[in-house]
């Protein structure tokens, strides 16, 4: 207990696993966590005594079962193993933590997600800036950027690390900026200096300057990349060799995609567990790491033409060649995730099967460059080009170890025969026994003419000979009885006992001569750690492409036109995501959209609920999107002039968790858009307004539209969906806004949605329709109606809204219940009305509703 706690005090915050024999043991207040997450049996040790302590555990052998629990739910976890061998030391065992794994420096199967990165995210600003640095263990990617505030977000918003670590005095103003939905570590302020990151960054990559990564003018970056190494340095990771790169991540490359588009847009998750995202529909990428870097892609899409282009040609290219394309299928899938591999070898945790699979996708690389050599788009060629082989260490592996070798080394047979002469011979000894144990047993039975006589083992004294009782008296003087059973005797002899020492000795030898020629093998893997990683990234590439073009194919997808000018042109446009959802025998209906900065630069589009704006408005953007990240799009035609940044404002997301009503998330969103725009942005407000009074709703939109139409230098395209009628006035005014509405046709009282964008406005919302579809009391929907159609009336009259609004607010409702007049009523109504609902706490809601519920009793 005493090494026990010596070793607890030096990792602070984490469980820890300490390896008794044969088990994982947790005491104290770890063992009663342990035990509450895995399930497992929670028992006291040192009963009654003053040392006495909780103690929960586990096999040794069951911790990758129960390692990737403990980081699920969010612990540390330190692992700390026996250093020496027990039979070796007379005294207490050496033991040491051998691993921190923490949410975000985990590299386990089971612990980390096959098809998604797992970065740790390392943060660092002063007043004006942020550096961020993004670090996957799993696959040694190590990305640095710095920016605004607003880009840091917009960065880990699309990444989506496990783990944010940060100094601990940053911590406050981190929430403050990016919220508090991350896994956060604090840790002490000492290493965030520029000196120090720059160093640990040198020693790292074993280079004299950071020029050569293009990351030197990020000095705030640098010190988060340097605490990320700090990081993976106190969690006990040393063997980081496959982090062999680090690179910045060009925001002048990427389309700027705010927060709330990655959200609204629904690309990778959703709020909504259920819901069918855009990752969904788009991913049958056949390798993991196509799978990640799919993911990647459609965060950060393209802006510039000829590296989007450069995709498209790829995609055509493959589309057209059906073939080819089975043929690539087939070998990538045998790649399989050769990026966490190789990470794996880097980090000397790669097991003999993973070796095994590592020289298999080698071979596969083959024949993928062989496959793309002879493309005619030079994209192909020039991943074929920059494929590489690696053929000398593929051959090596594949002389070297058995091709079906166990997981375990420690179980033997890894290492081929031929490999090494002395192996051999201790193989022949070790294995070869049982015909010269019958060679013995033959002589002797031979020599002592006892036909019966039999070679056996047992753990008490090894290898004996069996004599039946008849033959006793045959027994040579100088054998050495061991037992005497009913039957039988048993004798060793010196021989025998020769040549288990032998056997024993050959085992033992086995054991350690194929742990070191396999640790020999995987070093030498390891000097391929740099070509590897490569092969393994341009096999994403591919994996990706060749997905875009199945999927191109699978769902009839065109290729869109990208072009310079600022114009957006989609013919017959589809959502790709709800048009694979729609009930069996429902088409869906494609819509033309058009915006330019010269003639029709906003539109305003109104239509009934349901109606299908708030669908259009997404389309819109995920065509963009989609053409932008190297895709083919749901459409019959699209001309996409670059967009360098979609924003979104769609749909309610409220965010009442971090305390803000849903009319300020509304308003945070709307004012970062104002604030953030560009000439070539591309803008989908949804309802802007509606989460206040039809009043202020009114005039926020409405100024909206005239900022954006008037502003001086970025004539932003924006599609503005609305249940403002008014709003369509603006179109009078301003040149650029267009009036659109999705049609609905109206028979019989009925309403049937066309889900057609015409030209022209659109004069009501059948709101009340959508209302009583919903199963609203009739009584309800009839007084409804009524309303509106003394709205309508009077709107028509030719009065303001304000007025004929005033009129109707006259109108008493006439409650059939009961007469509003009752004074408990108008009490209840006054005490509701005086109620600020914004600072309301729950308990003191509740204390109201008691008082109502108290006075209606009454
Ligand atoms: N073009 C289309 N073809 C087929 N179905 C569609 C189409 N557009 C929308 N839909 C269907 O109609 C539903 C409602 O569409 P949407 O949410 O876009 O309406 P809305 O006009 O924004 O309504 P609200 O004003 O109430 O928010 C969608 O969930 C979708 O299933």
């Amino acid at each position: 207990m005493q090494q026990y706690n010596s070793i607890k005090v030096k990792y602070p915050g984490a469980l820890l696993l300490f390896r008794v024999g044969d088990f994982y043991e947790t005491f104290g207040e770890d063992a009663v966590k342990a035990a509450g997450i895995l399930g497992i049996v929670l028992t006291k040790r040192g009963n009654g005594s003053e040392s006495e302590t909780a103690l929960a555990g586990f096999p040794h052998h069951s911790l990758e079962t129960y390692l990737p629990k403990l980081v699920r739910a969010g612990q540390r976890v330190a692992i700390c193993d026996q250093l020496e061998d027990p039979k070796m030391t007379k005294t207490i065992v050496k033991r040491g933590v051998t691993e921190l794994v923490t949410p975000g420096v985990s590299y386990g199967d089971n612990i980390v997600q096959q098809k998604s990165n797992n970065y740790l995210a390392s943060v660092f600003f002063d007043k004006q800036a942020v550096g961020v640095a993004f670090l996957d263990i799993s696959t040694g990617e190590f990305l640095v950027a710095q920016g605004s505030p607003a880009y840091a977000d917009k960065l880990l918003q699309g990444f989506k690390p496990t783990e944010v670590i940060m100094g601990k005095r940053q911590y406050k103003a981190f929430v403050e900026e990016f919220g508090s939905h991350f896994y956060t570590y604090t840790l002490d302020e000492w290493p965030y200096t520029g000196d120090y990151a720059i160093e640990a960054l040198l020693k790292h990559f074993e280079v004299k300057s950071l020029k050569g990564f293009g990351i030197d003018r990020l000095p705030l970056g640098i010190v988060a990349a340097g605490v990320a190494l700090h990081y993976l340095n106190e969690t006990e990771h040393r063997n980081l060799q496959h982090i062999a790169n680090i690179s910045r991540i060009e925001e002048e490359t990427y389309m700027w995609l705010d927060r709330f588009t990655i959200r609204n847009l629904e690309l990778v998750t959703s709020a909504n567990e259920q819901a069918v995202t855009l990752a969904d529909v788009l991913d049958q990428t056949a390798t993991p790491m196509g799978a990640r870097l799919l993911k990647r892609w459609m965060v950060m899409p393209l802006k510039h033409e000829s590296a989007i282009t450069e995709r498209h040609d790829v995609v055509d290219y493959l589309y057209s060649h059906k073939d080819l394309r089975t043929e690539l299928m087939q070998e990538i899938k045998q790649i399989g995730d050769l990026e966490r591999l190789i990470s794996k070898v880097g980090l000397q945790k790669a097991n003999p099967r993973e070796v095994i699979q590592l020289k298999r996708a080698l071979f596969a690389v083959d024949r993928l460059k062989a496959l793309i050599g002879g493309a005619t788009v030079a994209a192909l060629k020039i991943i074929a080009d920059q494929l590489n082989s690696c053929t000398l260490i593929r051959e090596r592996i594949d002389a070297q170890l058995n091709a079906e070798p166990p997981v375990l080394i420690t179980k033997g047979n890894v290492i081929a025969a031929g490999v090494n002469a002395d192996l051999d011979k201790l193989r022949k000894v070790a294995f070869g026994g049982k015909d010269y144990l019958l060679e013995i047993q033959k002589r002797e039975a031979d020599a002592t003419g006892i036909p019966s006589l039999k070679i056996a083992f047992n753990n008490v004294f090894g290898y004996y000979l069996e004599v039946t009782n008849a033959h006793k008296d045959k027994v040579p003087a100088e054998w050495v009885r061991k037992q005497t059973l009913v039957n039988a005797e048993r004798y060793i002899t010196e021989e025998l006992k020769e040549y288990e020492e032998q056997i024993l000795g050959a085992e033992e030898k086995i054991h350690v001569l194929e742990a070191r020629l396999y640790g020999e093998l995987v070093a030498a893997v390891a000097e391929y750690i740099k070509p590897i990683q490569h092969n393994a990234q341009l096999v994403a590439k591919l994996d990706v492409l060749l997905n875009f073009a199945l999927i191109a194919e699978k769902n009839h997808y065109v290729r869109p036109e990208i072009n310079q000018s600022n114009a957006l042109d989609i013919k017959g446009g589809r959502h790709p995501v709800i048009e694979q959802n729609l009930p069996i025998g429902e088409d869906y209906i494609t819509n033309d959209v058009f915006l330019d900065s010269e003639t029709q630069q906003i539109i305003i589009i109104t239509g009934p609920n349901m109606a299908g704006k708030s669908a259009l408005l997404r389309q819109t953007g995920l065509i963009v999107l989609m053409a932008q990240m190297g895709s083919f799009v749901p459409a019959k035609e699209a001309r996409i002039g670059l967009v360098d940044k979609i924003f979104t404002r769609v749909g309610a997301s409220d965010n009442l968790s971090s305390g803000e009503s849903t009319f300020m998330v509304e308003m945070n969103e709307t004012a970062s858009i104002m604030n953030n725009l560009s000439e070539r942005s591309l803008i989908l407000l949804d309802e802007i307004g509606r989460g206040t009074s039809t009043y202020d709703g009114i005039s926020i939109a409405w100024a909206i539209a005239e900022y954006l139409h008037g502003h001086p230098v970025a004539r932003a395209k924006t599609l503005f969906a609305t249940h403002y009628h008014e709003l369509n006035e603006l179109a009078t005014s301003f040149p650029r806004i267009k009036n659109y509405n999705v049609s609905v046709k109206e028979v019989a009282n009925k309403v049937i949605f066309l889900r057609k964008l015409v030209p022209g406005g659109s004069e009501h919302s059948f709101g009340i329709h959508v209302a009583k579809l919903a199963g609203m009391p009739p009584k309800l929907l009839q007084r409804a109606n009524e309303i509106l159609k003394r709205l309508e009336q009077e709107r028509t009259g030719g009065e303001r809204i304000k007025d004929s609004i005033k009129k109707i607010q006259k109108q008493a409702y006439q409650l059939q219940m009961f007469s509003i007049d009752d004074p408990v009523l108008v009490k209840i109504r006054d005490m509701l009305n005086n109620l600020d609902v914004n600072t309301l706490t729950p308990v003191e809601a509740l204390m109201k509703l008691d008082e109502i519920q108290r006075l209606l009793k009454n």
